[in-house]
Parts: C-alpha cells; sequence; structure tokens
C-alpha cells in the first residue's frame, strides 16, 4: 500500500499545465500531505513538498536526472553528455570544475563586469528619455554581454544580439513540444557549433583566453576517466555558463517590480551606501518569493524509505521548490513580500531552495547561485541608488500558469534618469 494520498485524477498532466507552479501544494495541502502520488506524462510519479521532502531528495547519490525531465526539455537546457547528466564520480569532478569557476570567490568578478555594463546602457537610456525599455530583455542583453567578457567568448554586437536571442530560445521554449521546440533545438545547435570552434581553437594554439577563464578552463578540464571532453560537450557547458544570463534577468525583473511595489524595501537598498545587509536581505526575499523553476525531478537509484513508503529503484520523484520557498511552516505569511526575514539570517540548504538544495559539490544543487546572488545584490543596488525612472502603464501581473514566469509585459520602465 502507497503510504502517501493518491491524486483521484487519472493522469495529471492537463493539471500541471493550468495549476503551473501552484500544482504540487494544491494538492499537498488538499490532501493533507507533504506527498502524493499521481501521473504525469502517463508515468507514476511522487510529488513532495518542504524542507524535510528537500532532504530527502537531495541525499547523497540517491536520485538521477537522467530520465526525469522530458527529452525535449532536456535537449534545451541541458543536453546529453552535460553535468546535470552525470552521477558518481564523473559528476563530481565535473561538478568541481563548475564550482571553480563559479565559487563565491569568482562570483564578484562576474557582478563587476555585469554592473559595468549596466551603468553604460543606463547612461544611454538616461540621454533618450522617451525610450521605453523592456528590462527582463535589455537586462539578458546585458548580461549575456558580460558574460561573454568573463567566459572569454570573442562577440561582437551581432554575435551577442544572435546568442542573446538562441539562449532566450531555448529556456523559453523547454516547456514546449512540436515545432517551437524544434526550431529552439536548431538555434541551439548553431550555439554549440560556435561554441565547439572555439575550444578547437584554443586546443590547437589558435586562441590564447585567460588561464582561469571558462573557455580556457573547460577546454582543458579532464573528466574522472582522465579524457578531455569532446568539443561537443564541451560547448554544452560553455553554454552551461552562458544561459543562465536570462535566469538571472528574470529574477532582477522581479527585484525591480519589487522596488516598485514595495519602496520601504527600497528606500532600505537607498539608505546603505554600497550593498550590505539590507541589499542582501532584498535579494534573498526575490529568490523565495518569485517563481522561477517550479519543481526539479529525479530517478531514484536504489530503494530507500521515506515515512513509511518504500521507493523502489526507477521510482520518479518531483520535488516541489516553488512550494517549498512557499510553506508556511518555514516562512511565516509565505505571501507577503518581508525581506527582513533574511536580515542576519542565512538560510538553511533545504528551506530555501529556487537553485535547488543540500551541499553543491555532491549533488545536483545550482553551482550558479553566489554569482546570481552577488550579481543581483550589486545590480540592483545600481537600479535603486543611482538612476530614477518612472513604471509606465503596463500588466505587472505574474501568471503561475506561464514557466518560466515573468511580469506580464516583461517590466517596462521609461524616463530613465541619473540620480545626483
Ligand atoms: C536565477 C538564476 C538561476 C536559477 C533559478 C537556477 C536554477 C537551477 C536549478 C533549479 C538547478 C537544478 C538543481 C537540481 O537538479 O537539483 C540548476 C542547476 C544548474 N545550474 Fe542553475 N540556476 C540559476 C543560475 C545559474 C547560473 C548563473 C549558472 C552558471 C553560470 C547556473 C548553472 C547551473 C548548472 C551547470 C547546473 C547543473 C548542476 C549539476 O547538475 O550538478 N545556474 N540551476
Amino acid at each position: 500500500m502507497p503510504a502517501f494520498p493518491i491524486d483521484p485524477a487519472p493522469d495529471a498532466s492537463l493539471a500541471f499545465l493550468r495549476e503551473g507552479y501552484a500544482f504540487i501544494s494544491n494538492r499537498c495541502r488538499r490532501l493533507g500531505s507533504d506527498a502524493f502520488h499521481t501521473r504525469l506524462l502517463g508515468r507514476p510519479v511522487t510529488c513532495a513538498s518542504g524542507a524535510e521532502a528537500a532532504q530527502m531528495f537531495y541525499e547523497p547519490r540517491r536520485f538521477t536526472r537522467n530520465g526525469a525531465m522530458p527529452k525535449s526539455a532536456l535537449k534545451l537546457l541541458q543536453d546529453e553528455g552535460s553535468v546535470a547528466t552525470l552521477d558518481d564520480e564523473a559528476h563530481r569532478v565535473r561538478k568541481a570544475m563548475f564550482l571553480s569557476l563559479l565559487g563565491p570567490d569568482r562570483a564578484p568578478e562576474v557582478a563587476r563586469l555585469a554592473t559595468e555594463a549596466l551603468r553604460e546602457s543606463l547612461a544611454a537610456w538616461s540621454l533618450q528619455r522617451d525610450e521605453r525599455v523592456r528590462l527582463h530583455s535589455a537586462l539578458h542583453a546585458i548580461l549575456c554581454r558580460a558574460a561573454c567578457a568573463w567566459a572569454a567568448v570573442p562577440a561582437d554586437a551581432a554575435r551577442i544580439d544572435r546568442l542573446t536571442h538562441e539562449l532566450a530560445a531555448m529556456i523559453n521554449n523547454a516547456g514546449a513540444f512540436g515545432p517551437r521546440n524544434w526550431q529552439a533545438r536548431l538555434r541551439r545547435k548553431e550555439a554549440e557549433r560556435f561554441m565547439a570552434g572555439l575550444v578547437e581553437d584554443v586546443r590547437a594554439g589558435r586562441r590564447h583566453p585567460p588561464e582561469d577563464s571558462p573557455l580556457a578552463v573547460i577546454a582543458r578540464h579532464r573528466d574522472a576517466d582522465g579524457r578531455a571532453m569532446t568539443p561537443e560537450v564541451c560547448a554544452v557547458e560553455m553554454l552551461n555558463i552562458l544561459r543562465p544570463a536570462d535566469a538571472i534577468a528574470r529574477f532582477l525583473a522581479f527585484g525591480v517590480l519589487a522596488m516598485h511595489r514595495h519602496p520601504a524595501a527600497r528606500d532600505a537598498l537607498r539608505a546603505e551606501a554600497t550593498p550590505g545587509p539590507r541589499t542582501h536581505a532584498f535579494v534573498q526575499e526575490v529568490r523565495r518569493f518569485y517563481p522561477f523553476f517550479p519543481a526539479v525531478g529525479g530517478k531514484a537509484r536504489e530503494a530507500f524509505s521515506w515515512r513509511g513508503h518504500d521507493f523502489s529503484a526507477g521510482d520518479w520523484v518531483i520535488l516541489d521548490l516553488y512550494g517549498t520557498d512557499h510553506d508556511a511552516r518555514l516562512w511565516p505569511e509565505p505571501e507577503a513580500f518581508r525581506p527582513e526575514r533574511f536580515l542576519n539570517r542565512e538560510p538553511d540548504a533545504y528551506a530555501l531552495i529556487p537553485q535547488g538544495g543540500g551541499d553543491h559539490a555532491v549533488n545536483h544543487r545550482c553551482p550558479g547561485e553566489w554569482v546570481t546572488i552577488e550579481t543581483m545584490t550589486a545590480m540592483l543596488h545600481v537600479l535603486a541608488t543611482e538612476v530614477a525612472y518612472d513604471v509606465p502603464d503596463q500588466d505587472l501581473g505574474i501568471s503561475l500558469r506561464r514557466m518560466p514566469a515573468l511580469p506580464a509585459d516583461g517590466m517596462v520602465i521609461t524616463n530613465v534618469r541619473m540620480r545626483t
């Protein structure tokens, strides 16, 4: 007998699309349980929510990501051979490479490049006051430029423009099936060919990026078996470093929306001459409050028990990221935007999980978390303190059915002025 309640619907796929980010937590509430059994895409699955579920899910080596995501989404978001598809020693060694590139000591460098690029754009926008700036796409282009500079990817304005569109298509169409997904995959192939060519140039001595740049590190990395990655896998990992520019741009657009909706929270940022604890707390609350990845899936690698239910090897489990970040047991009044909850408090590794949970080195938790936090902190502080702007009439609504989510009109600002 299953230990958890069973969702009475024969297949919940349509309900998942209809309810989006709230799908798992709605059912957990209704069924009075932190986990339930259902079927998605015709396959049996256990969905689980909350910090204890995250602890169960992020037990090292318990789950693989292989077979846990539809192939159409995998092809756009990670692709074969990427760090996300590896397990055990192969994963540990590849992940260590990512952590050496993206860890806390490297994050300030990315934040500095991103902030410089932002300041340049702000100065340009302030000269054309009637310009409507759609912040999500504008910030994506800015971050893409900064990420290319940092990763040692040579790119002129046209190449950055193309790359920005290719990367955006990967994210926007990951949840789509059919022609839209195929088209995005074709664009991904173009980006991959370009990256693979750069890696071949480095290996042949035709190109000399800085020793500690992502391009150089990825080109010379040796996997657990002592072999270099193929140029194709190097290209996949280069995109894994560039593509999240879109993710950070989404969180920044949400951050600007939060400053607009909560002027007192924005004033707390303004009160800090340089980004300090209040700016940090604001960034953490943006990451907790606003939706990005709804959930993450894994397939059990061996049998284990949790809360009286026996899982078998091959069982499919989905962990509710968004619902855990809105769990009232962890976050009193979870639907209130309250940066103070993070003042002088570093969150538990299984409670705040917009980028996964547990230990970065031994499981699949996002290695880009430090870069995300540091970049958001620096850029939101600039947006709060160095410029003023108007937020014209627009649809600022966020549909929890649209994955990945965004304010409906992309967060438009106008009349950008430099603050003296
Ligand atoms: C808003 C920003 C971001 C969000 C919401 C986000 C979210 C996530 C999530 C949910 C995972 C999967 C965790 C799991 O499978 O358990 C992940 C993995 C990953 N992320 Fe991020 N991410 C962000 C930024 C970044 C950045 C800036 C980078 C790199 C520059 C990055 C690179 C990766 C990589 C390489 C993985 C796979 C790690 C592995 O399998 O071990 N992400 N991210």
